[in-house]
Formats: structure tokens, C-alpha cells, sequence
């Protein structure tokens, strides 16, 4: 299958008097499998949308394969998309499903035959081709919908949102499911979701997006271990964030919160900036005070099984805390006065 690689400059795209895109610029390598996360309302649909020509023409400009294709109408772009609500035709059958873009192509029956053949293959319900659309479940109205895609051999594959309606396990079947088809196919894809573990889980890179803008790029660890700004620390995990700022003394970087609590930074660390971010596994609790302990109370605590979740008050703020759960050990109790210990090795200052 041919895979292309899609370049975005400078795109903006405005609702009336309201600009939704605020000027997206993006490289995306043929065959990578590339999420765009973001809340609601962030963009990431109308710039999934623009890609494959759907809404309006957006300013700037959007060259997949090399060729700009802003001003080309959707039918011309050789993009599949696959919706969130499948948009399967009832009253044809899986079988004619699939066919049905094959057959505006007007390709040949023997091969259409054969191409929808694979295409039901590959999503593994080649026995269900007589079905109708509605004695098929959710998620294999879903894999209908990727094969439909697919068999027209498209150089690009845009899903918005594919998992959404369906419940949290067949979520989690499918979107292994997702990647296996697209490791196989080798297409590009790009995965629109505000899940940032489905994001995680399956893409090679994604973009963050906030308020029609990218706020950062890179691979999900990257965007975890290094947020560029506080809005993707906060949202890919819990982020703990203390407001402070750095101060030097005999080459040693410390951050000082603004309640006077100060963390060492490790040699190197000397990023200036006034919000230090501490994930909830980077922190141990401890009783007794020590260096680089800030002294805190509890709050709450919550049993997830695998680990206890506390939720101190230390340093000017609310933090989270996850401590790994070992039968018979004695937990805080809501109320004590505790010391946290931070592990800066892997804290992030914005
Ligand atoms: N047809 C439209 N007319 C006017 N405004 C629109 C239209 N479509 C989207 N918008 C607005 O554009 C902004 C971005 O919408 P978009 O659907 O791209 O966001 P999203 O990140 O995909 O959100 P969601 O996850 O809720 O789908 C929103 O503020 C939305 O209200």
C-alpha cells in the first residue's frame, strides 16, 4: 500500500468570526501512526477535517505526499476516514458495505470480489460479509468501517474518535486491534482522540492541542517526561505543580516554593522558571523529616489496589501521591503530618 507523508503550514481556519485553527504547523512521516490529543473543543477534529477536505477551506497549507491538496475536493485527496459513528449504509450488507467505494470507483467486479475478500480478512469477519449492518456489534460495526476504508487503498487514514462508542474493554481490544491493522498496512494514520491513554497506546507521536493551537509534539514519553508547558503536564497524567522559583547557590540549583520549602535539583538542572512539576510515583512518603523531604498533612486516601493514592497538603498546594501497595504495611492515616520525599531527578520546571 503507499503511504505519504503530510506536511501542514501555517493553517488557519475560522468559523464565521471565530478562528478555531490558529496557525498549525506539523510534519508527519509516511507510515507513522500520529495522535491528535486535546479536550473538547481544542481543534483537533476540524484539523483532522481539513485534511481530508471536509468543512471549510482552511488558509495556508496542507501537502500530503508532497502535493498541496487545500484546494482540492475531498474525492481527489486519496485520504479514508473513519468516523466515530461508523456511518455504515443499513440497508446494504457487510459485504456491499465494503464494496460500495470500490464500486464508485468503478473497478471491475472479479476484483472488487477479490479486494473485499482481503479487506474482510484483514478485520477478521470475512464469515459475517452477509450480515446486515445492524446484527453486527458495536465493535464489529467498527472493524466494517475500517475495511470499507482500507480496501479503496488509500495514502492516508484519518479516525475520529473510532473507539468512542464503544465500552472500555472492546476500547482496549480495539485499539490493539487499530495498530496491528496499520503495523500491517503500513499506512500513515492519524488517531483524533481526547484519550490520552489511547493516545499513548498506540500512537508513534502525537500533537497536544489547546485552543486551535499545537502546544507540543513528540513521542508520548516525551510529551510525559518533558511537557513543554504547564497545560501538557497537566494533561497527560497527574502532574503535581508547585509554584516557586530557582535559586543558585555554589553551583547547586534549588527550587524554592513560595511557602519557603526548598528542593534540591540535580546538577544540570538549572532550567530558570516558576513551577516545578512532580509526578505522583516521583514522590515517597515518609515520616521522619529529611533533605530534600517537604513537610506536608494528609488529606485523603484512596485504595486503587496495586498502589494507595494520598492527597497531601504540602508546599502551597494539593498533591497527589501514589505509594505502591504491600500487604500488612501500615498506610497514613488522613490527618497525620508526613514529609514528602521528591525524587527532582525526573521533575520538569516550567
Ligand atoms: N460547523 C461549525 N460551526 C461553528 N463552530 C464550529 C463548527 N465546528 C466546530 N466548531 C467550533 O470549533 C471549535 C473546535 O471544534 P472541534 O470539533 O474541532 O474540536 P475537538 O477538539 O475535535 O472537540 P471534540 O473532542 O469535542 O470533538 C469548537 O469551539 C467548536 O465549537
Amino acid at each position: 500500500m503507499k503511504k505519504a507523508g503530510i506536511t501542514i503550514k501555517d493553517l488557519h481556519l475560522s468559523f464565521g468570526p471565530t478562528e478555531v485553527l490558529k496557525g498549525v504547523n506539523l510534519d508527519i512521516k509516511p507510515g507513522e501512526f500520529f495522535a491528535f490529543l486535546g479536550p473538547s473543543g481544542s481543534g483537533k477534529s476540524t484539523l483532522l477535517r481539513s485534511i481530508a477536505g471536509f468543512g471549510p477551506r482552511p488558509k495556508g497549507s496542507i501537502l500530503i505526499g508532497g502535493k498541496d491538496v487545500v484546494a482540492l475536493d475531498p474525492w481527489k485527496r486519496n485520504v479514508g476516514m473513519v468516523f466515530q459513528s461508523y456511518a455504515l449504509w443499513p440497508h446494504m450488507s457487510v459485504r456491499d458495505n465494503v464494496a460500495f467505494g470500490l464500486r464508485e470507483r468503478r473497478i471491475p467486479a472479479a476484483d472488487i470480489a477479490t479486494k473485499v475478500q482481503e479487506g474482510l480478512e484483514l478485520v477478521g469477519l470475512a464469515h459475517l460479509a452477509d450480515r446486515m449492518p445492524n446484527q453486527l456489534s458495536g465493535g464489529q460495526q467498527q472493524r466494517v468501517a475500517l475495511a470499507r476504508t482500507v480496501v479503496t487503498e488509500p495514502e492516508v487514514l484519518l479516525l475520529d474518535e473510532p473507539l468512542s462508542n464503544l465500552d472500555a474493554s472492546l476500547r482496549v481490544q480495539m485499539r490493539r486491534e487499530l495498530l496491528r491493522l496499520q503495523r500491517k498496512l503500513g499506512l500513515t494514520t492519524i488517531f483524533v482522540t481526547h484519550d490520552q491513554e489511547e493516545a499513548n497506546t498506540t500512537s508513534d507521536r502525537m500533537a497536544v492541542l489547546d485552543g486551535g493551537v499545537i502546544q507540543q509534539i513528540g513521542t508520548p514519553q516525551e510529551l510525559y517526561d518533558t511537557p513543554a508547558n504547564l497545560f501538557v503536564a497537566n494533561f497527560l497524567g497527574t502532574a503535581n505543580i508547585l509554584e516557586g522559583k530557582v535559586e543558585t547557590e555554589g553551583g547547586q540549583a534549588r527550587f524554592r516554593t513560595t511557602t519557603g520549602d526548598t528542593l534540591a535539583l540535580p546538577e544540570g538542572k538549572t532550567a530558570s522558571g516558576t513551577n516545578i512539576v512532580l509526578r505522583p510515583q516521583n514522590i515517597t512518603l515518609q515520616r521522619d523529616p529529611g533533605a530534600n523531604a517537604l513537610a506536608g498533612q494528609v488529606l485523603h486516601r484512596e485504595f486503587l489496589g496495586g498502589q494507595i493514592r494520598y492527597l497531601i497538603k504540602a508546599g502551597g498546594a494539593e498533591i497527589v501521591v501514589d505509594q505502591s501497595h504491600r500487604a500488612g504495611r501500615d498506610w497514613f492515616e488522613p490527618g497525620m503530618a508526613v514529609h514528602l520525599l521528591a525524587n527532582t531527578d525526573s521533575a520538569v520546571v516550567l
